[in-house]
């Protein structure tokens, strides 16, 4: 589903900084993969490459089977639309529309019929549990509701992959498990493949493995198994190992 091979990336400037070296994972179909590393790590700049926002210096990333950094600008923009779906720390959802429009807004931007588009966040929305505040604005609704229709508006368009960068961020530990719980089920129940970047620890434990990078490079791998409060251990563990500031690793909270 999604290769990255060989990715590096040098930021061009007054002194050149060389952010990622010579990474190389794969994700498979209907995996759930989160990226952890210390601040600075390189995290957001890998997720901006296979976001397709920015472009590596020297390697390849795949996603399902097509080389993204082959495509021209304009299919670019059609790719990201059509294939990825993004979930943010700050939910990044619009003011002026209803949580329905919201929802639907990757419909819209590709001339969907409305009965369609209706029938569709119905159905997301039904999924999620937030069908009772289609018609609300997003003053109206809690942080926890906001990430859920953050989600429903990311998967309405059933993306090939699902791009979350911090989706606790700015959640209470309660709404926080409760969005990672339903990822958990979005990947588990219909199979949806998706790469989580976290510092958090108890977020990232619901994931089915955890890629750590440390200063550029990839720094090791762990499998989730059966058990997440032994896989937030291990995780624990290995932040620890990693280094970095202690702010990076987020209370105890299993
Ligand atoms: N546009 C840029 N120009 C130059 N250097 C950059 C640029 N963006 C990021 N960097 C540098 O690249 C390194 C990796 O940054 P990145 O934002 O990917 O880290 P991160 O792991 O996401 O950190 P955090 O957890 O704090 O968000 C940092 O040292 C950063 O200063």
């Amino acid at each position: 589903m999604l290769e990255v091979q060989h990715v590096s990336k040098i930021y061009e400037g007054k002194i050149a900084y060389k952010a990622l070296t010579d990474i190389q994972f794969t994700i498979e179909d209907g995996e759930f993969v989160g990226i952890m590393g210390p601040s600075g790590s390189g995290k957001t700049t890998l997720l901006n490459m296979i976001a397709t926002i920015d472009r590596p210096t020297t390697g390849e990333i795949l996603i399902g089977n097509r080389n993204i950094n082959k495509l021209r600008k304009n299919e670019l923009a059609e790719f990201r639309r059509r294939e990825l779906g993004f979930v943010f720390q700050d939910f990044n959802l619009l003011n002026t529309l209803t949580i329905e429009e919201n929802i639907v807004l990757p419909l819209t931007l590709d001339g969907r019929p409305v009965r369609e588009m209706k029938q569709k966040a119905a159905a997301i929305a039904e999924r999620l549990g937030i069908s009772s505040i289609m018609n609300k604005r997003t003053y109206e609704i809690s942080g926890g509701q906001a990430q859920r229709t953050a989600i429903a508006r990311a998967m309405i368009h059933s993306p090939q992959l699902l791009l979350a960068d911090e989706p606790t961020g700015n959640l209470d530990s309660k709404s926080a498990r409760d969005v990672m719980e339903m990822l958990e089920q979005l990947n588990q129940e219909e199979k949806k493949t998706m790469m989580l970047v976290t510092h958090d620890a108890v977020a990232a434990s619901y994931c089915s493995r955890v890629i750590f990078i440390r200063d550029g490079h990839l720094y090791s791998e762990i499998h989730r198994g059966e058990n997440r409060q032994a896989f937030f251990q291990k995780i624990i563990d290995t932040l620890s190992l990693l280094g970095g500031h202690s702010s990076d690793i987020s209370s105890i909270r299993v």
